[in-house]
């Protein structure tokens, strides 16, 4: 396009742009590279000397990590020098555009000028990684108590704090370090924003008995199909909210104790996994003190029988969790026994957390759901864009270990009626949105579905499952026909049968989910995309409507 007036040809912006040249960063003992870098870019990273761990997991030398879509650090206990270089830009001009742009941060350009195209990079001298590792060898000292005392459990960590104040990594140092000492901690995702080897919107319990994957921050679920680190096998639950206080906590707490319930069975059962003992990873709205976040506080304390709660980065939150737990008995039955006590310490947060605003955030999201059904492929035919976190891996020495995952989900038409659908109606305002997208008039509708039409207050009613005494459950079945909303969002399919109770949908772990790529309202049925062919199993599906919410532009 030329510029009016100056007749100059606007220059295109691979022209604008030219990939910086491969730098080398020399580390330190006892510092780290913080980088930032964008969706759509990538930047490869080779450790050349030494050792060096992004977040508690080794990275092996002379192999190419690729990163996109990240922000994190790389550390090194006694020295290293790391090669930086500038991967491909992702083409984004498909129209899906994690978080709605190009960008981290929405500003359009995706490489970055600091080393190897990063947004942002620098050398920081100062971590609290010793207090980590410290907190670390802490918790191997109980583990190792465990193991000798047989009956006795090791940690139950809780760890909390603002958001951003660095618990996700917190947990994944944590776990990275236990990994690898052979121990199998079981890690618990209590934080509805980030999924956790699952989409968001999911509270999930997984078992790790392998090492984290370094580009991709946990690693992949067998539902990613076959991959270079071992998969890792999560219980997931459902909850399709934001913050654990909507419906005044009563669909997080039952949900908590469901997880409760699952994780003390298992460490029951598997001696490895009770010696380890459980780490909990807790969203950020936890960490307000506020009345309501002290109560779910104390049900997770409770229900997980919590031993050690680390606080990171508030000194409020840390005096009120010493007052109200410090040197308390714990509720474990093998407490009973042994007068275990609750420890409480608090950490400090790094510098280099960062925070993420709505946008990058959208981005994580939209590829934690677009990895689950497409893979972790750079660019797969059927999307031809990024996931968030990895894009690849090739290995400097041999080039055979890509780690590309290039998945094939399969779509299928559904019939809306033989669906049963259920929706959680957490606020009046979503009640009464509800009641706007089902008017019928929009759909032509049967005649029984709405023989209260001229009755209202009995058609709201009707929407309710009158099955289940359970009302004071927020969940909801559909019994009218589809409504577009559906378009572009997740349903989750449970355990349970179709007419199950509320209670027992509410409760129920998932089996897996589906993509709504269409809704044909006049015949009504639905185009799903979903991870595997085959029958929709006749099971109770949940609408996962206010969260994750929509995602455009997952299926062409
Ligand atoms: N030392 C570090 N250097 C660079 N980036 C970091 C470092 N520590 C954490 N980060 C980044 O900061 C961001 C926030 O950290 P993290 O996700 O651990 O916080 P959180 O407390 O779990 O946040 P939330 O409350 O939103 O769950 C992440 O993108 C993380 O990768």
């Amino acid at each position: 396009m030329s510029l009016p007036g100056l007749e100059l040809a606007e220059a295109s912006t691979e022209a604008q742009y030219a990939p910086p040249p491969p730098t080398q960063v020399n580390l330190r003992a006892g510092s780290e590279w913080r980088f930032e870098i964008a969706f759509g870019a990538t930047v490869r990273v080779k450790l050349l000397t030494g050792t060096a761990e992004l977040f508690g997991t080794e990275l092996a030398p002379l192999q190419t990590y690729t990163f996109s879509g990240t922000k994190a650090a790389i550390y090194t206990w006694h020295g290293c020098m790391l090669e930086v270089a500038a991967g491909e830009t992702v083409n984004l001009s498909n129209g899906f555009a994690p978080g709605g742009s190009t960008a981290a941060g929405g500003s359009g350009q995706t490489q970055g000028y600091g080393a190897g195209g990063c947004q942002s990079e620098y050398v920081a001298e100062e971590t609290p990684m010793i207090e980590y590792s410290n907190v670390h060898f802490g918790l191997e000292t109980l583990r190792q108590e465990a193991q000798n005392e047989g009956g006795k459990d090791g940690p139950r960590v809780l760890i909390l704090g603002p958001e951003n104040a660095g618990k996700t990594t917190l947990t994944k140092i944590l776990t990275g370090y236990a990994t690898k000492m052979d121990r199998q901690p079981i890690v618990v995702n209590l934080d509805p924003t980030e999924g956790m080897l699952s989409v968001p919107g999911t509270l999930t319990a997984t078992a790790f008995r392998s090492m984290l994957d370094v580009e991709e921050g946990w690693g992949s679920s067998p539902m990613s199909g076959p991959s270079p680190t071992p998969v890792k096998l999560p219980l997931v639950y459902f909850y399709p909210m934001k913050s654990p206080f909507e419906a005044d906590g009563n669909v997080f707490k039952p949900i908590v104790s469901r997880l409760a319930l699952s994780v003390t069975a298992r460490m029951a059962e598997d001696d490895d996994a009770r010696e380890a003992g459980i780490i909990v990873d807790t969203d950020g709205s936890l960490g307000q003190g506020s009345p309501k976040s002290l109560e779910l506080i104390n049900h997770i304390v409770t229900e997980f029988s919590i031993s050690t709660i680390l606080v990171i980065g508030s000194e409020r939150l840390y005096s009120t969790m010493v007052k109200n737990y410090d040197q308390k008995p714990t509720t474990s039955a093998s407490a009973t026994h042994s007068d275990e006590r609750i420890t409480v310490l608090k950490l400090s947060k790094s510098g280099g957390c960062v925070d993420r605003d709505e946008s990058f955030m959208k981005a994580v999201n939209e590829s934690q759901i677009r990895s689950y059904f497409f893979g972790t492929a750079a660019t797969s035919a059927a999307t031809s864009t990024s996931i968030g976190g990895v894009i690849g891996s090739i290995s400097g020495a041999g080039g055979s270990n890509s780690n590309k995952i290039t998945l094939s989900p399969h779509t299928q038409q559904l019939d809306f009626g033989s669906l049963a659908l259920y929706n959680y109606t957490i606020t009046s305002s979503l009640a009464e949105d509800d009641e706007d997208e089902y008017d019928p008039s929009n759909f032509g509708t049967g005649t029984e579905s709405f023989s209260s039409l001229s009755n209202p207050p009995q058609e709201t009613r009707s929407m309710y499952d009158p099955s289940s005494s359970n009302t004071e459950i927020p969940l909801k079945k559909f019994t009218q026909p589809p409504t577009l909303a559906l378009a572009n969002s997740l349903i989750a399919i449970t355990h349970v049968p179709p007419n199950a109770p509320l209670s027992d949908i509410r409760d129920s772990s998932i089996m897996g989910f589906v993509y709504v790529a269409d809704v044909d309202a006049e015949k009504k049925k639905l185009r799903v995309l979903a991870p595997v062919g085959g029958r929709m199993p006749a099971r109770a599906l949940v609408w996962g409507k206010n969260w994750p919410g929509e995602v455009v532009g997952l299926v062409g």
